[in-house]
């Protein structure tokens, strides 16, 4: 129970922390969300256009019919044929002595030749059929089997739709009243100014019949021309191809933005710092994959479906709107799964983005294509049609193959192209039973028989759907990520993977390490307190090698490291750029694994037991990993839940780093801010360990002062580990002081005792005169022997003075030195002396700092 309440709280935490960005970067979320919508839009305009009528048309001119067609064609045909409209079409006839064929008369009427003006009872005649034989006279295809044409059509209420059928005006159904409010038609016609002339005539004419009929003048009516319908022609075989695509494309789209996303935040650190915090893999990648089906998939879903059905695609006119729902939501899910997966592999956001744009701009050119030559996509799945080639094996596990398969039967199915056989139906609404059949192999030109269903194809997409979801879980824990720890390709084989381990660290040998160690008292005391002690922090023969590319070996980060910590101590850990400080802690809080060794932390394995330590440890990460978008308040509310840790007072930890009256969002935040927001974020959950990776880089003075404040306060208790360049810290903070050189430990205990056993004891800084450092360095070296040069830039000289060393001759050395400065000498020539010319500009002793002892340990470390 308590882990499902952990589990929803921080998938809530994940939630805000999506929500919040989408918010903060409306232009993106625009983006993201209009683009597809827009596409939409565009090509239903574009669809739109070639088939609906245009306004603006005017009655004007001449209305007088032109002579009639004559021979096999039909001047007049309208549609719907019902009571009302026939009604309204034997009164124009009638006052235009036309004649009128009978309402219940058969199709078979249109192609006798005895009418001037025919109805059509089907939709499809008017609609999807007509084809251009001739370009003065548009034939009705249906009708033009026959060879008959017809030069004009008028369509009552509605346009060419068949499903705003349903919705005819209400006054329609009373011919003789009110219907001069809301009468509305439409007169097709091609372009050529043959069938213009009757577009006008025709319209006008119904216009008066219209008045006539209901007695009243002037009438509202309106109407609109356009072109007459081309059904198949080559274009709207294009428009049909690109539905395809462009679903494919739409439903594909929020796979990119997943993809950089994710990509995004493996690279910035985010998703190994928050994995540090316990943030469950599961509850994360479930977090980001929800959000991307609400914010997308589902909207995307709902507006095409509200957009395609009540335009002209012909997907949706011929399919049942749950079906095309599922279908569509069903490859959305998928799509989703499948970026997640790939973006499990792909770590740069950059390169992520480039591959899911590929990806997506490949489903929309697959879609087009097999679309646009349906067959192509059957041919191809026929076994017998490439000999070696198994389509169906070699797109099993892409879900566009079979998203575009179901897309393909229905456009095959419900369509009379006739390159495709033809024998489609056209007036099929395609439903949930034909899903479960085979396709004609006719019908597709495929030579085998066809022999999975489009309901096989659903089936697929919702495997490939599972088997993604699997993939990205196991790919996010075996691909190597240098910001995250990672598990071996077989961790599902491993007992401890499944909870049977015996949950304790292992023994480590360390006869080997005991015989090739240093022969130093405190390192020896070291190894044996971290391999037997009782401290709350043991680190046993520690080692990290790094897989480098076109290096054999690798690089050695850490080599067998042993060190200890106790709790209510901080611990200072020093060492040169690249010495193995970030690799020790990313090892100890989790974020990388050794390559052997073990860490001990209150009594937990870090190989073993990293999930109970990451529950009480805190961590600062070297390179700032915050959320651009977001403010300091609300990281410390999203991370405060992602610890579920009920007690953390967050605006009393920001006000201790002076960030509590701070609004704005941390990407505009000075470098020193960001560090402050990070140290603050560390100190979350009250944890028992804290790691502080150079937690004050970028600080000035004040507020490094403020954050050591913060740090010795809150170490009561608790064990801090901080690394760090800045020796005054160290002495400030660090109670124990580790000192590491090319990932070895070489020096361990208190300042003071590090000092007295590394440094000279005094420091004598020197500026020569020019061109006298040699004889300076002569001098220093045969005054005080013992001494040793430590620096030396250029005037300026360095020299280690050992405390230990007896010094008797040390004020008689100074005195000489001073005689030769350039005050004293100035001093003789103004006394009227004539001495040596100067060899010292000024000079100065002081105590030994950390500084030396750092810089010391780290030369005998090189030597
Ligand atoms: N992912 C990695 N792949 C290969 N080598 C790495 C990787 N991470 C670190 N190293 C190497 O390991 C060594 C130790 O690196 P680390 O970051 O621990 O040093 P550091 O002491 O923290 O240095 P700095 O003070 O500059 O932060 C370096 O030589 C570094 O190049």
């Amino acid at each position: 129970m308590e882990y499902i309440k952990t589990c929803a709280r921080q998938h809530w935490a994940m939630n805000q922390k999506h929500l919040l960005e989408c918010i903060r970067s409306p232009k993106t979320t625009l983006a993201q969300l209009l683009i597809p919508i827009f596409t939409v839009l565009l090509f239903w305009t574009v669809i739109r256009e070639q088939a609906t009528p245009r306004n603006g048309d005017s009655i004007a001119g001449d209305l007088t019919l032109p002579p009639l067609c004559t021979g096999s064609c039909n001047s007049i045909v309208y549609w719907p044929l019902e009571q009302r409209t026939w009604t309204v079409m034997q009164k124009f006839g009638s006052d235009n002595s036309l004649s009128v064929a009978p309402l219940n008369s058969p199709l078979s009427d249109a192609t006798s030749g005895q009418y001037h003006i025919i109805g059509l009872s089907s939709s499809d005649y008017f609609d999807r059929d007509a084809t251009a034989s001739s370009e003065d006279a548009p034939a009705i295809k249906g009708l033009a089997n026959n060879g008959w044409m017809s030069l004009v059509g008028v369509s009552f209420a509605t346009h060419i739709h068949s499903h705003s059928a349903r919705s005819l005006p209400r006054c329609f159904s009373d011919v003789t009243r009110n219907m001069s409010q809301c009468v509305d038609f439409a007169v097709y016609s091609n372009n050529t100014e043959k069938t213009g002339r009757y577009r006008s005539a025709v319209a006008g004419g119904i216009t008066q019949s219209l008045a006539s009929l209901t007695g009243r003048s002037p009438l509202k009516t309106s109407f609109s021309y356009a072109a007459l319908p081309n059904g198949d022609s080559a274009g709207s075989i294009f428009a049909r191809g690109a539905e395809s695509g462009l679903l494919a494309f739409l439903c594909t789209f929020p796979f990119v933005f997943l993809f950089s996303h994710l990509a995004g935040e493996s690279e910035s650190g985010m998703r190994g710092l928050l994995k540090t915090m316990s943030l469950k893999d599961w509850v994360y990648l479930s977090s980001w994959f929800i959000h991307h089906l609400l914010l997308f998939t589902v909207p995307i879903s709902i507006v095409m479906i509200m957009l395609f059905n009540m335009s002209y695609f012909h997907l949706f006119k011929a399919t049942d709107t749950s079906l095309m729902l599922s279908v569509v939501f069903s490859y959305g899910f998928c799509a989703v799964a499948w970026g997640s997966a790939w973006a499990m592999v792909l770590k740069k956001s950059r390169l992520a983005t480039i591959i899911g744009f590929f990806f997506f701009i490949m489903a929309m050119v697959m879609g087009i294509v097999f679309s646009i030559g349906p067959m192509v996509l059957y041919i191809v799945e026929s076994p017998s049609a490439f000999d070696h080639f198994n389509a169906v094996a070699a797109f099993f596990m892409f879900p566009t193959w079979h998203f575009l398969r179901i897309l393909v039967t229905i456009q095959l199915k419900t369509s009379n192209w006739s390159f495709s056989g033809g024998s489609g139906d056209s007036n099929l609404l395609f439903t949930w039973d034909d899903m479960k059949q085979t396709l004609d192999p006719n019908l597709a030109y495929a030579k085998d028989p066809i022999t999975h269903t489009p309901m096989w194809s659903l089936g697929m997409i919702w495997v490939n759907a599972a088997v993604y979801i699997f993939l990205m879980w196991y790919m996010d824990k075996v691909f190597p990520d240098p910001k995250k720890s990672t598990y071996p390709p077989w961790f599902l084989f491993t007992p401890s993977f499944w909870g049977f381990s015996s949950g304790g660290y292992q023994d480590v040998d360390t006869e080997d390490h005991l015989m090739s160690y240093v022969p130093d008292a405190d390192l020896n005391h070291e190894m044996t307190s971290a391999m037997q002690g009782n401290s709350a922090l043991r680190v046993q023969a520690l080692r990290k090698e790094f897989k480098t590319m076109g290096c054999l070996g690798g690089k050695v980060a850490l080599h067998h490291l042993y060190l200890t910590a106790d709790s209510g101590t901080i611990v200072a850990l020093l060492g040169h750029n690249g010495a193995g400080k970030t690799t020790l802690i990313n090892i100890l809080t989790g974020k990388i694994n050794p390559t052997s060794g073990d860490a001990i932390v209150f009594g937990h394995s870090a190989t073993y037991e990293m999930d109970k330590i990451q529950t009480f440890t805190g961590i600062c990460p070297q390179h700032d990993t915050l959320w651009g978008d977001l403010t300091a308040q609300e990281h410390m509310r999203i991370m405060s839940l992602i610890r579920r840790f009920e007690g953390d007072d967050t605006q009393d930890i920001l006000a201790r780093v002076k960030l509590d009256e701070v609004s704005s969002i941390s990407s505009q935040f000075s470098g020193g801010m960001k560090r402050r927001l990070q140290v603050a974020i560390s100190l979350l959950g009250n944890p028992s360990v804290l790691f502080l990776d150079e937690p004050t880089t970028g600080m000035d003075p004040v507020n490094r002062r403020r954050v050591w404040d913060l740090v010795r306060d809150f170490k009561r208790g608790k064990l801090v580990f901080l690394t760090t360049h800045a020796m005054e810290e160290a002495e400030v903070l660090g109670e124990k002081i580790a000192v590491l050189t090319d990932g070895e430990l070489r020096s361990v205990g208190s300042a003071l005792h590090l000092k007295s056993k590394f440094s000279s004891g005094y420091r004598l800084n020197i500026i020569t005169m020019d061109n006298a450092q040699e004889a300076v360095i002569n001098m220093v070296l045969t005054g005080l022997p013992g001494s040793r040069l430590t620096e030396s830039n250029s005037a300026n000289l360095v020299f280690a003075i050992g405390a230990a060393d007896n010094h008797t001759d040390m004020g008689m050395f100074l005195r000489r030195l001073e005689a030769v400065s350039q005050t004293k000498i100035e001093q003789q020539i103004e006394a009227g002396f004539n001495p040596p010319p100067a060899m010292i500009r000024d000079w100065g002793l002081s105590n030994s700092t950390l500084e030396d002892v750092f810089l010391t340990v780290t030369r005998l470390g090189h030597q």
